[in-house]
């Protein structure tokens, strides 16, 4: 399953689209999010339970407050609620106003809570949703890190919208986050659920359809057509009395979608990515699966694709096999290693199908000229080292490269210690987005100077620029890789902790390899299903062995397996 993605932004523009355009009272769209988010909460609770609930002064608190009064109204009287900060909003005053005329009490003070002394068995976190844009301090980071402390009994923790401390954008942490058990998202789901520290304080995701959740609809609000400016958008005529007003209307309504509503063109460029790709029933997923199903028949060792792996040094020899062995499972119908000589004793042990072309010193250039010849696709630097020789191949191969590559391991290394951004993006150029980088955290940071946190914090926005400045395809590796070509990105869900094993990462450039010796119209989408297939054998490998015990090798056994399901 893949789901559409947004941002705070485009959030807000949805809301601002809701109320002033389509003339949904604010209050309405709020009793609807409440409404949904009660109807999730109360089928986990007895009206005899303990509620703590927590809300700051905007509208994510005013959503808390709503849900107060619908679980006080519905029997759930045991309930207690903060409510932190001033300048509140106008819905929140009015959810105020709704739960004191029904008598409950909104205590103000975290201290006056904790003199309850009472074991909660839930806690709503109503602080902050896509609002938040500033680290959090004072009075709502101590009630924050007082819920997380919580334990024995620990209370469930319910977050709306977002837990509070995560960006809806990018998934960074302001200072604190809640640890939710679940995140009841209303509309659409934000991007920062679903990457980098995310998914550990989010928990399970709910999500409950409120106001317009039809993108292609929202698109059209936006003036999409794709590559169309919004000055271009017919913009429907809004609230119209007469056909003067009617066109005074539409002027304004074209003015907003200008100002306001230009980002939601770009609404579902941004996709997680759930199970196995193939699976699917989607337009991407339909051309996936007839790609993969266009392997002639009755072909021969020469129709079905020829891999060149550029890998292993002296002392480094597990890589090369792995990425090779996964290229032939793949189906390919050839796989050349070109490696260090040290390596060719047990590259033919375990890998006797495999074609062997091995250097010493350092790879003749007329060497590496017949290896790049004979393959329809590329694979550079798993296991290359960072040595001479590694650096002279990695140079010569960037320069002559005129066929898809997957650029990974000390070859980005080598790229980045030595500055062949230039080498890099004339490349890209040349192969006009058939370029795949597959940097993990560590090796991105060397690429591009950010450190490991702050990629982290960001990783979409990280891979997207990244992309961007070079043309080419990166897949920023991690727990939920992000697949990107700039424009669109996939954030791929499934996969699982056995997979963090040394050489999960050369088993990737081998499925890879398998997957663009198929001709896919659209790179992006290739990456994409080769991301997401070696998570879904990665997932069969743990089902069937256990995270603990599986080793990367073992991905490869269940790659055909993840290929078949569809
Ligand atoms: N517009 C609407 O009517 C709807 C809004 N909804 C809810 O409204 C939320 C967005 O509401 P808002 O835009 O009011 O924003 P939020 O409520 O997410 O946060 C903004 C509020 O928090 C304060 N704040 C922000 N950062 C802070 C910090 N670091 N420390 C202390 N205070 C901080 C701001 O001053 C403001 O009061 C959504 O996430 C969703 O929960 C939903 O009810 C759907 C309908
Ligand atoms: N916790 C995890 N959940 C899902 N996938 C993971 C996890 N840890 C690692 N992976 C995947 O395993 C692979 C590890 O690659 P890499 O870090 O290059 O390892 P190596 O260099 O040892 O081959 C990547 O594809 C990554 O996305
Ligand atoms: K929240």
């Amino acid at each position: 399953m893949k789901i559409e993605l947004i941002d705070s932004n485009q959030a807000a523009a949805i809301d601002k689209y809701t109320i002033d355009i389509l003339k949904v009272p604010s209050l309405l769209l709020m009793e609807e999010a409440a409404k949904t988010a009660f109807n999730e909460i109360i089928k986990d609770f007895k009206e005899k339970d303990k509620f703590f609930i927590t809300a700051a002064a905007g509208n994510n608190g005013a959503d808390a407050l709503a849900v107060a009064r619908m679980l006080y109204l519905a029997g759930y009287t045991n309930l207690d609620i903060l409510l932190l900060g001033s300048k509140f909003t106008k819905q929140n005053e009015t959810q105020q106003e709704m739960l004191k005329a029904l008598g409950l009490t909104i205590y103000k003070d975290l201290e006056e809570i904790k003199n309850l002394n009472k074991d909660y068995d839930c806690i709503i976190d109503g602080l902050f949703g896509v609002g938040l844009k500033r680290d959090i301090e004072g009075k709502y980071k101590e009630l924050i890190d007082y819920i997380n402390s919580l334990s024995e009994p620990k209370p469930y923790v319910i977050a709306l919208d977002l837990p509070s401390g995560l960006d809806a954008s990018t998934s960074k942490i302001y200072g604190t986050c809640i640890k939710a058990d679940k995140t009841i998202c209303f509309g659409y789901e934000k991007i920062g659920l679903y990457c980098g520290k995310g998914p550990s304080y989010a928990g399970e995701i709910v999500s409950t359809p409120i106001g317009l959740n039809d993108s292609q609809k929202l698109k059209r609000i936006a003036g999409a057509k794709e590559g169309q400016s919004p000055k271009d958008a017919k913009t429907p005529a809004v609230d119209a009395k007469s056909p003067k007003d009617a066109k005074t209307s539409a002027v304004d309504a074209h003015t907003l979608a200008i100002n306001e509503f230009s980002c939601l063109q770009t609404i579902g460029n941004i996709k997680a990515v759930f199970g196995n790709i193939l699976k699917d029933r989607d337009s991407e997923s339909e051309e996936i699966r007839k790609t993969l199903d266009s392997r002639v028949k009755a072909g021969n060792k020469g129709s079905y694709g020829k891999a060149t792996i550029i890998a292993g040094s002296s002392g480094i020899g597990g890589a090369v096999i792995l990425s090779a062995k996964t290229a032939a499972r793949m189906g390919l119908g050839m796989v050349k290693a070109l490696t260090h000589f040290s390596n060719r004793e047990a590259l033919l042990t375990s890998l006797p199908e495999c074609l062997i072309d091995v250097y010493e010193n350092e790879c003749p250039i007329d060497t590496l000229k017949a290896a790049l010849d004979f393959a329809d696709i590329v694979v550079l630097g798993p296991g290359l080292s960072m040595n001479e020789a590694a650096t002279k191949l990695c140079k010569d191969t960037l320069e002559l490269i005129n066929k898809p590559i997957i650029i990974d391991a000390d070859a980005l290394n080598i790229i980045a210690r030595d500055n062949l951004f230039d080498c890099l993006r004339a490349a890209a150029d040349r192969l006009e987005g058939r370029i795949v980088l597959t940097p993990h955290l560590k090796e991105m940071e060397r690429l591009t100077g950010i450190a490991v946190k702050d990629i982290k914090a960001d990783p979409v926005g990280v891979a997207m620029e990244f992309s961007s400045k070079y043309h080419v395809i990166c897949c920023l590796k991690d727990a939920k890789t992000v697949v990107t070509d700039a424009k669109r990105a996939y954030i791929n869900q499934a996969g699982n902790d056995g997979m963090a094993t040394a050489g999960s990462g050369d088993v990737l450039t081998g499925v890879l390899a398998g997957i663009f010796s198929y001709k896919f119209s659209d790179p992006l989408l290739a990456a994409i299903t080769g991301v997401n297939i070696h998570a879904v054998a990665g997932d069969m490998a743990a089902k069937n062995l256990s995270e603990e015990m599986m080793l990367s090798g073992d991905i490869i056994k269940y790659v055909d397996e993840a290929l078949k399901e569809r």
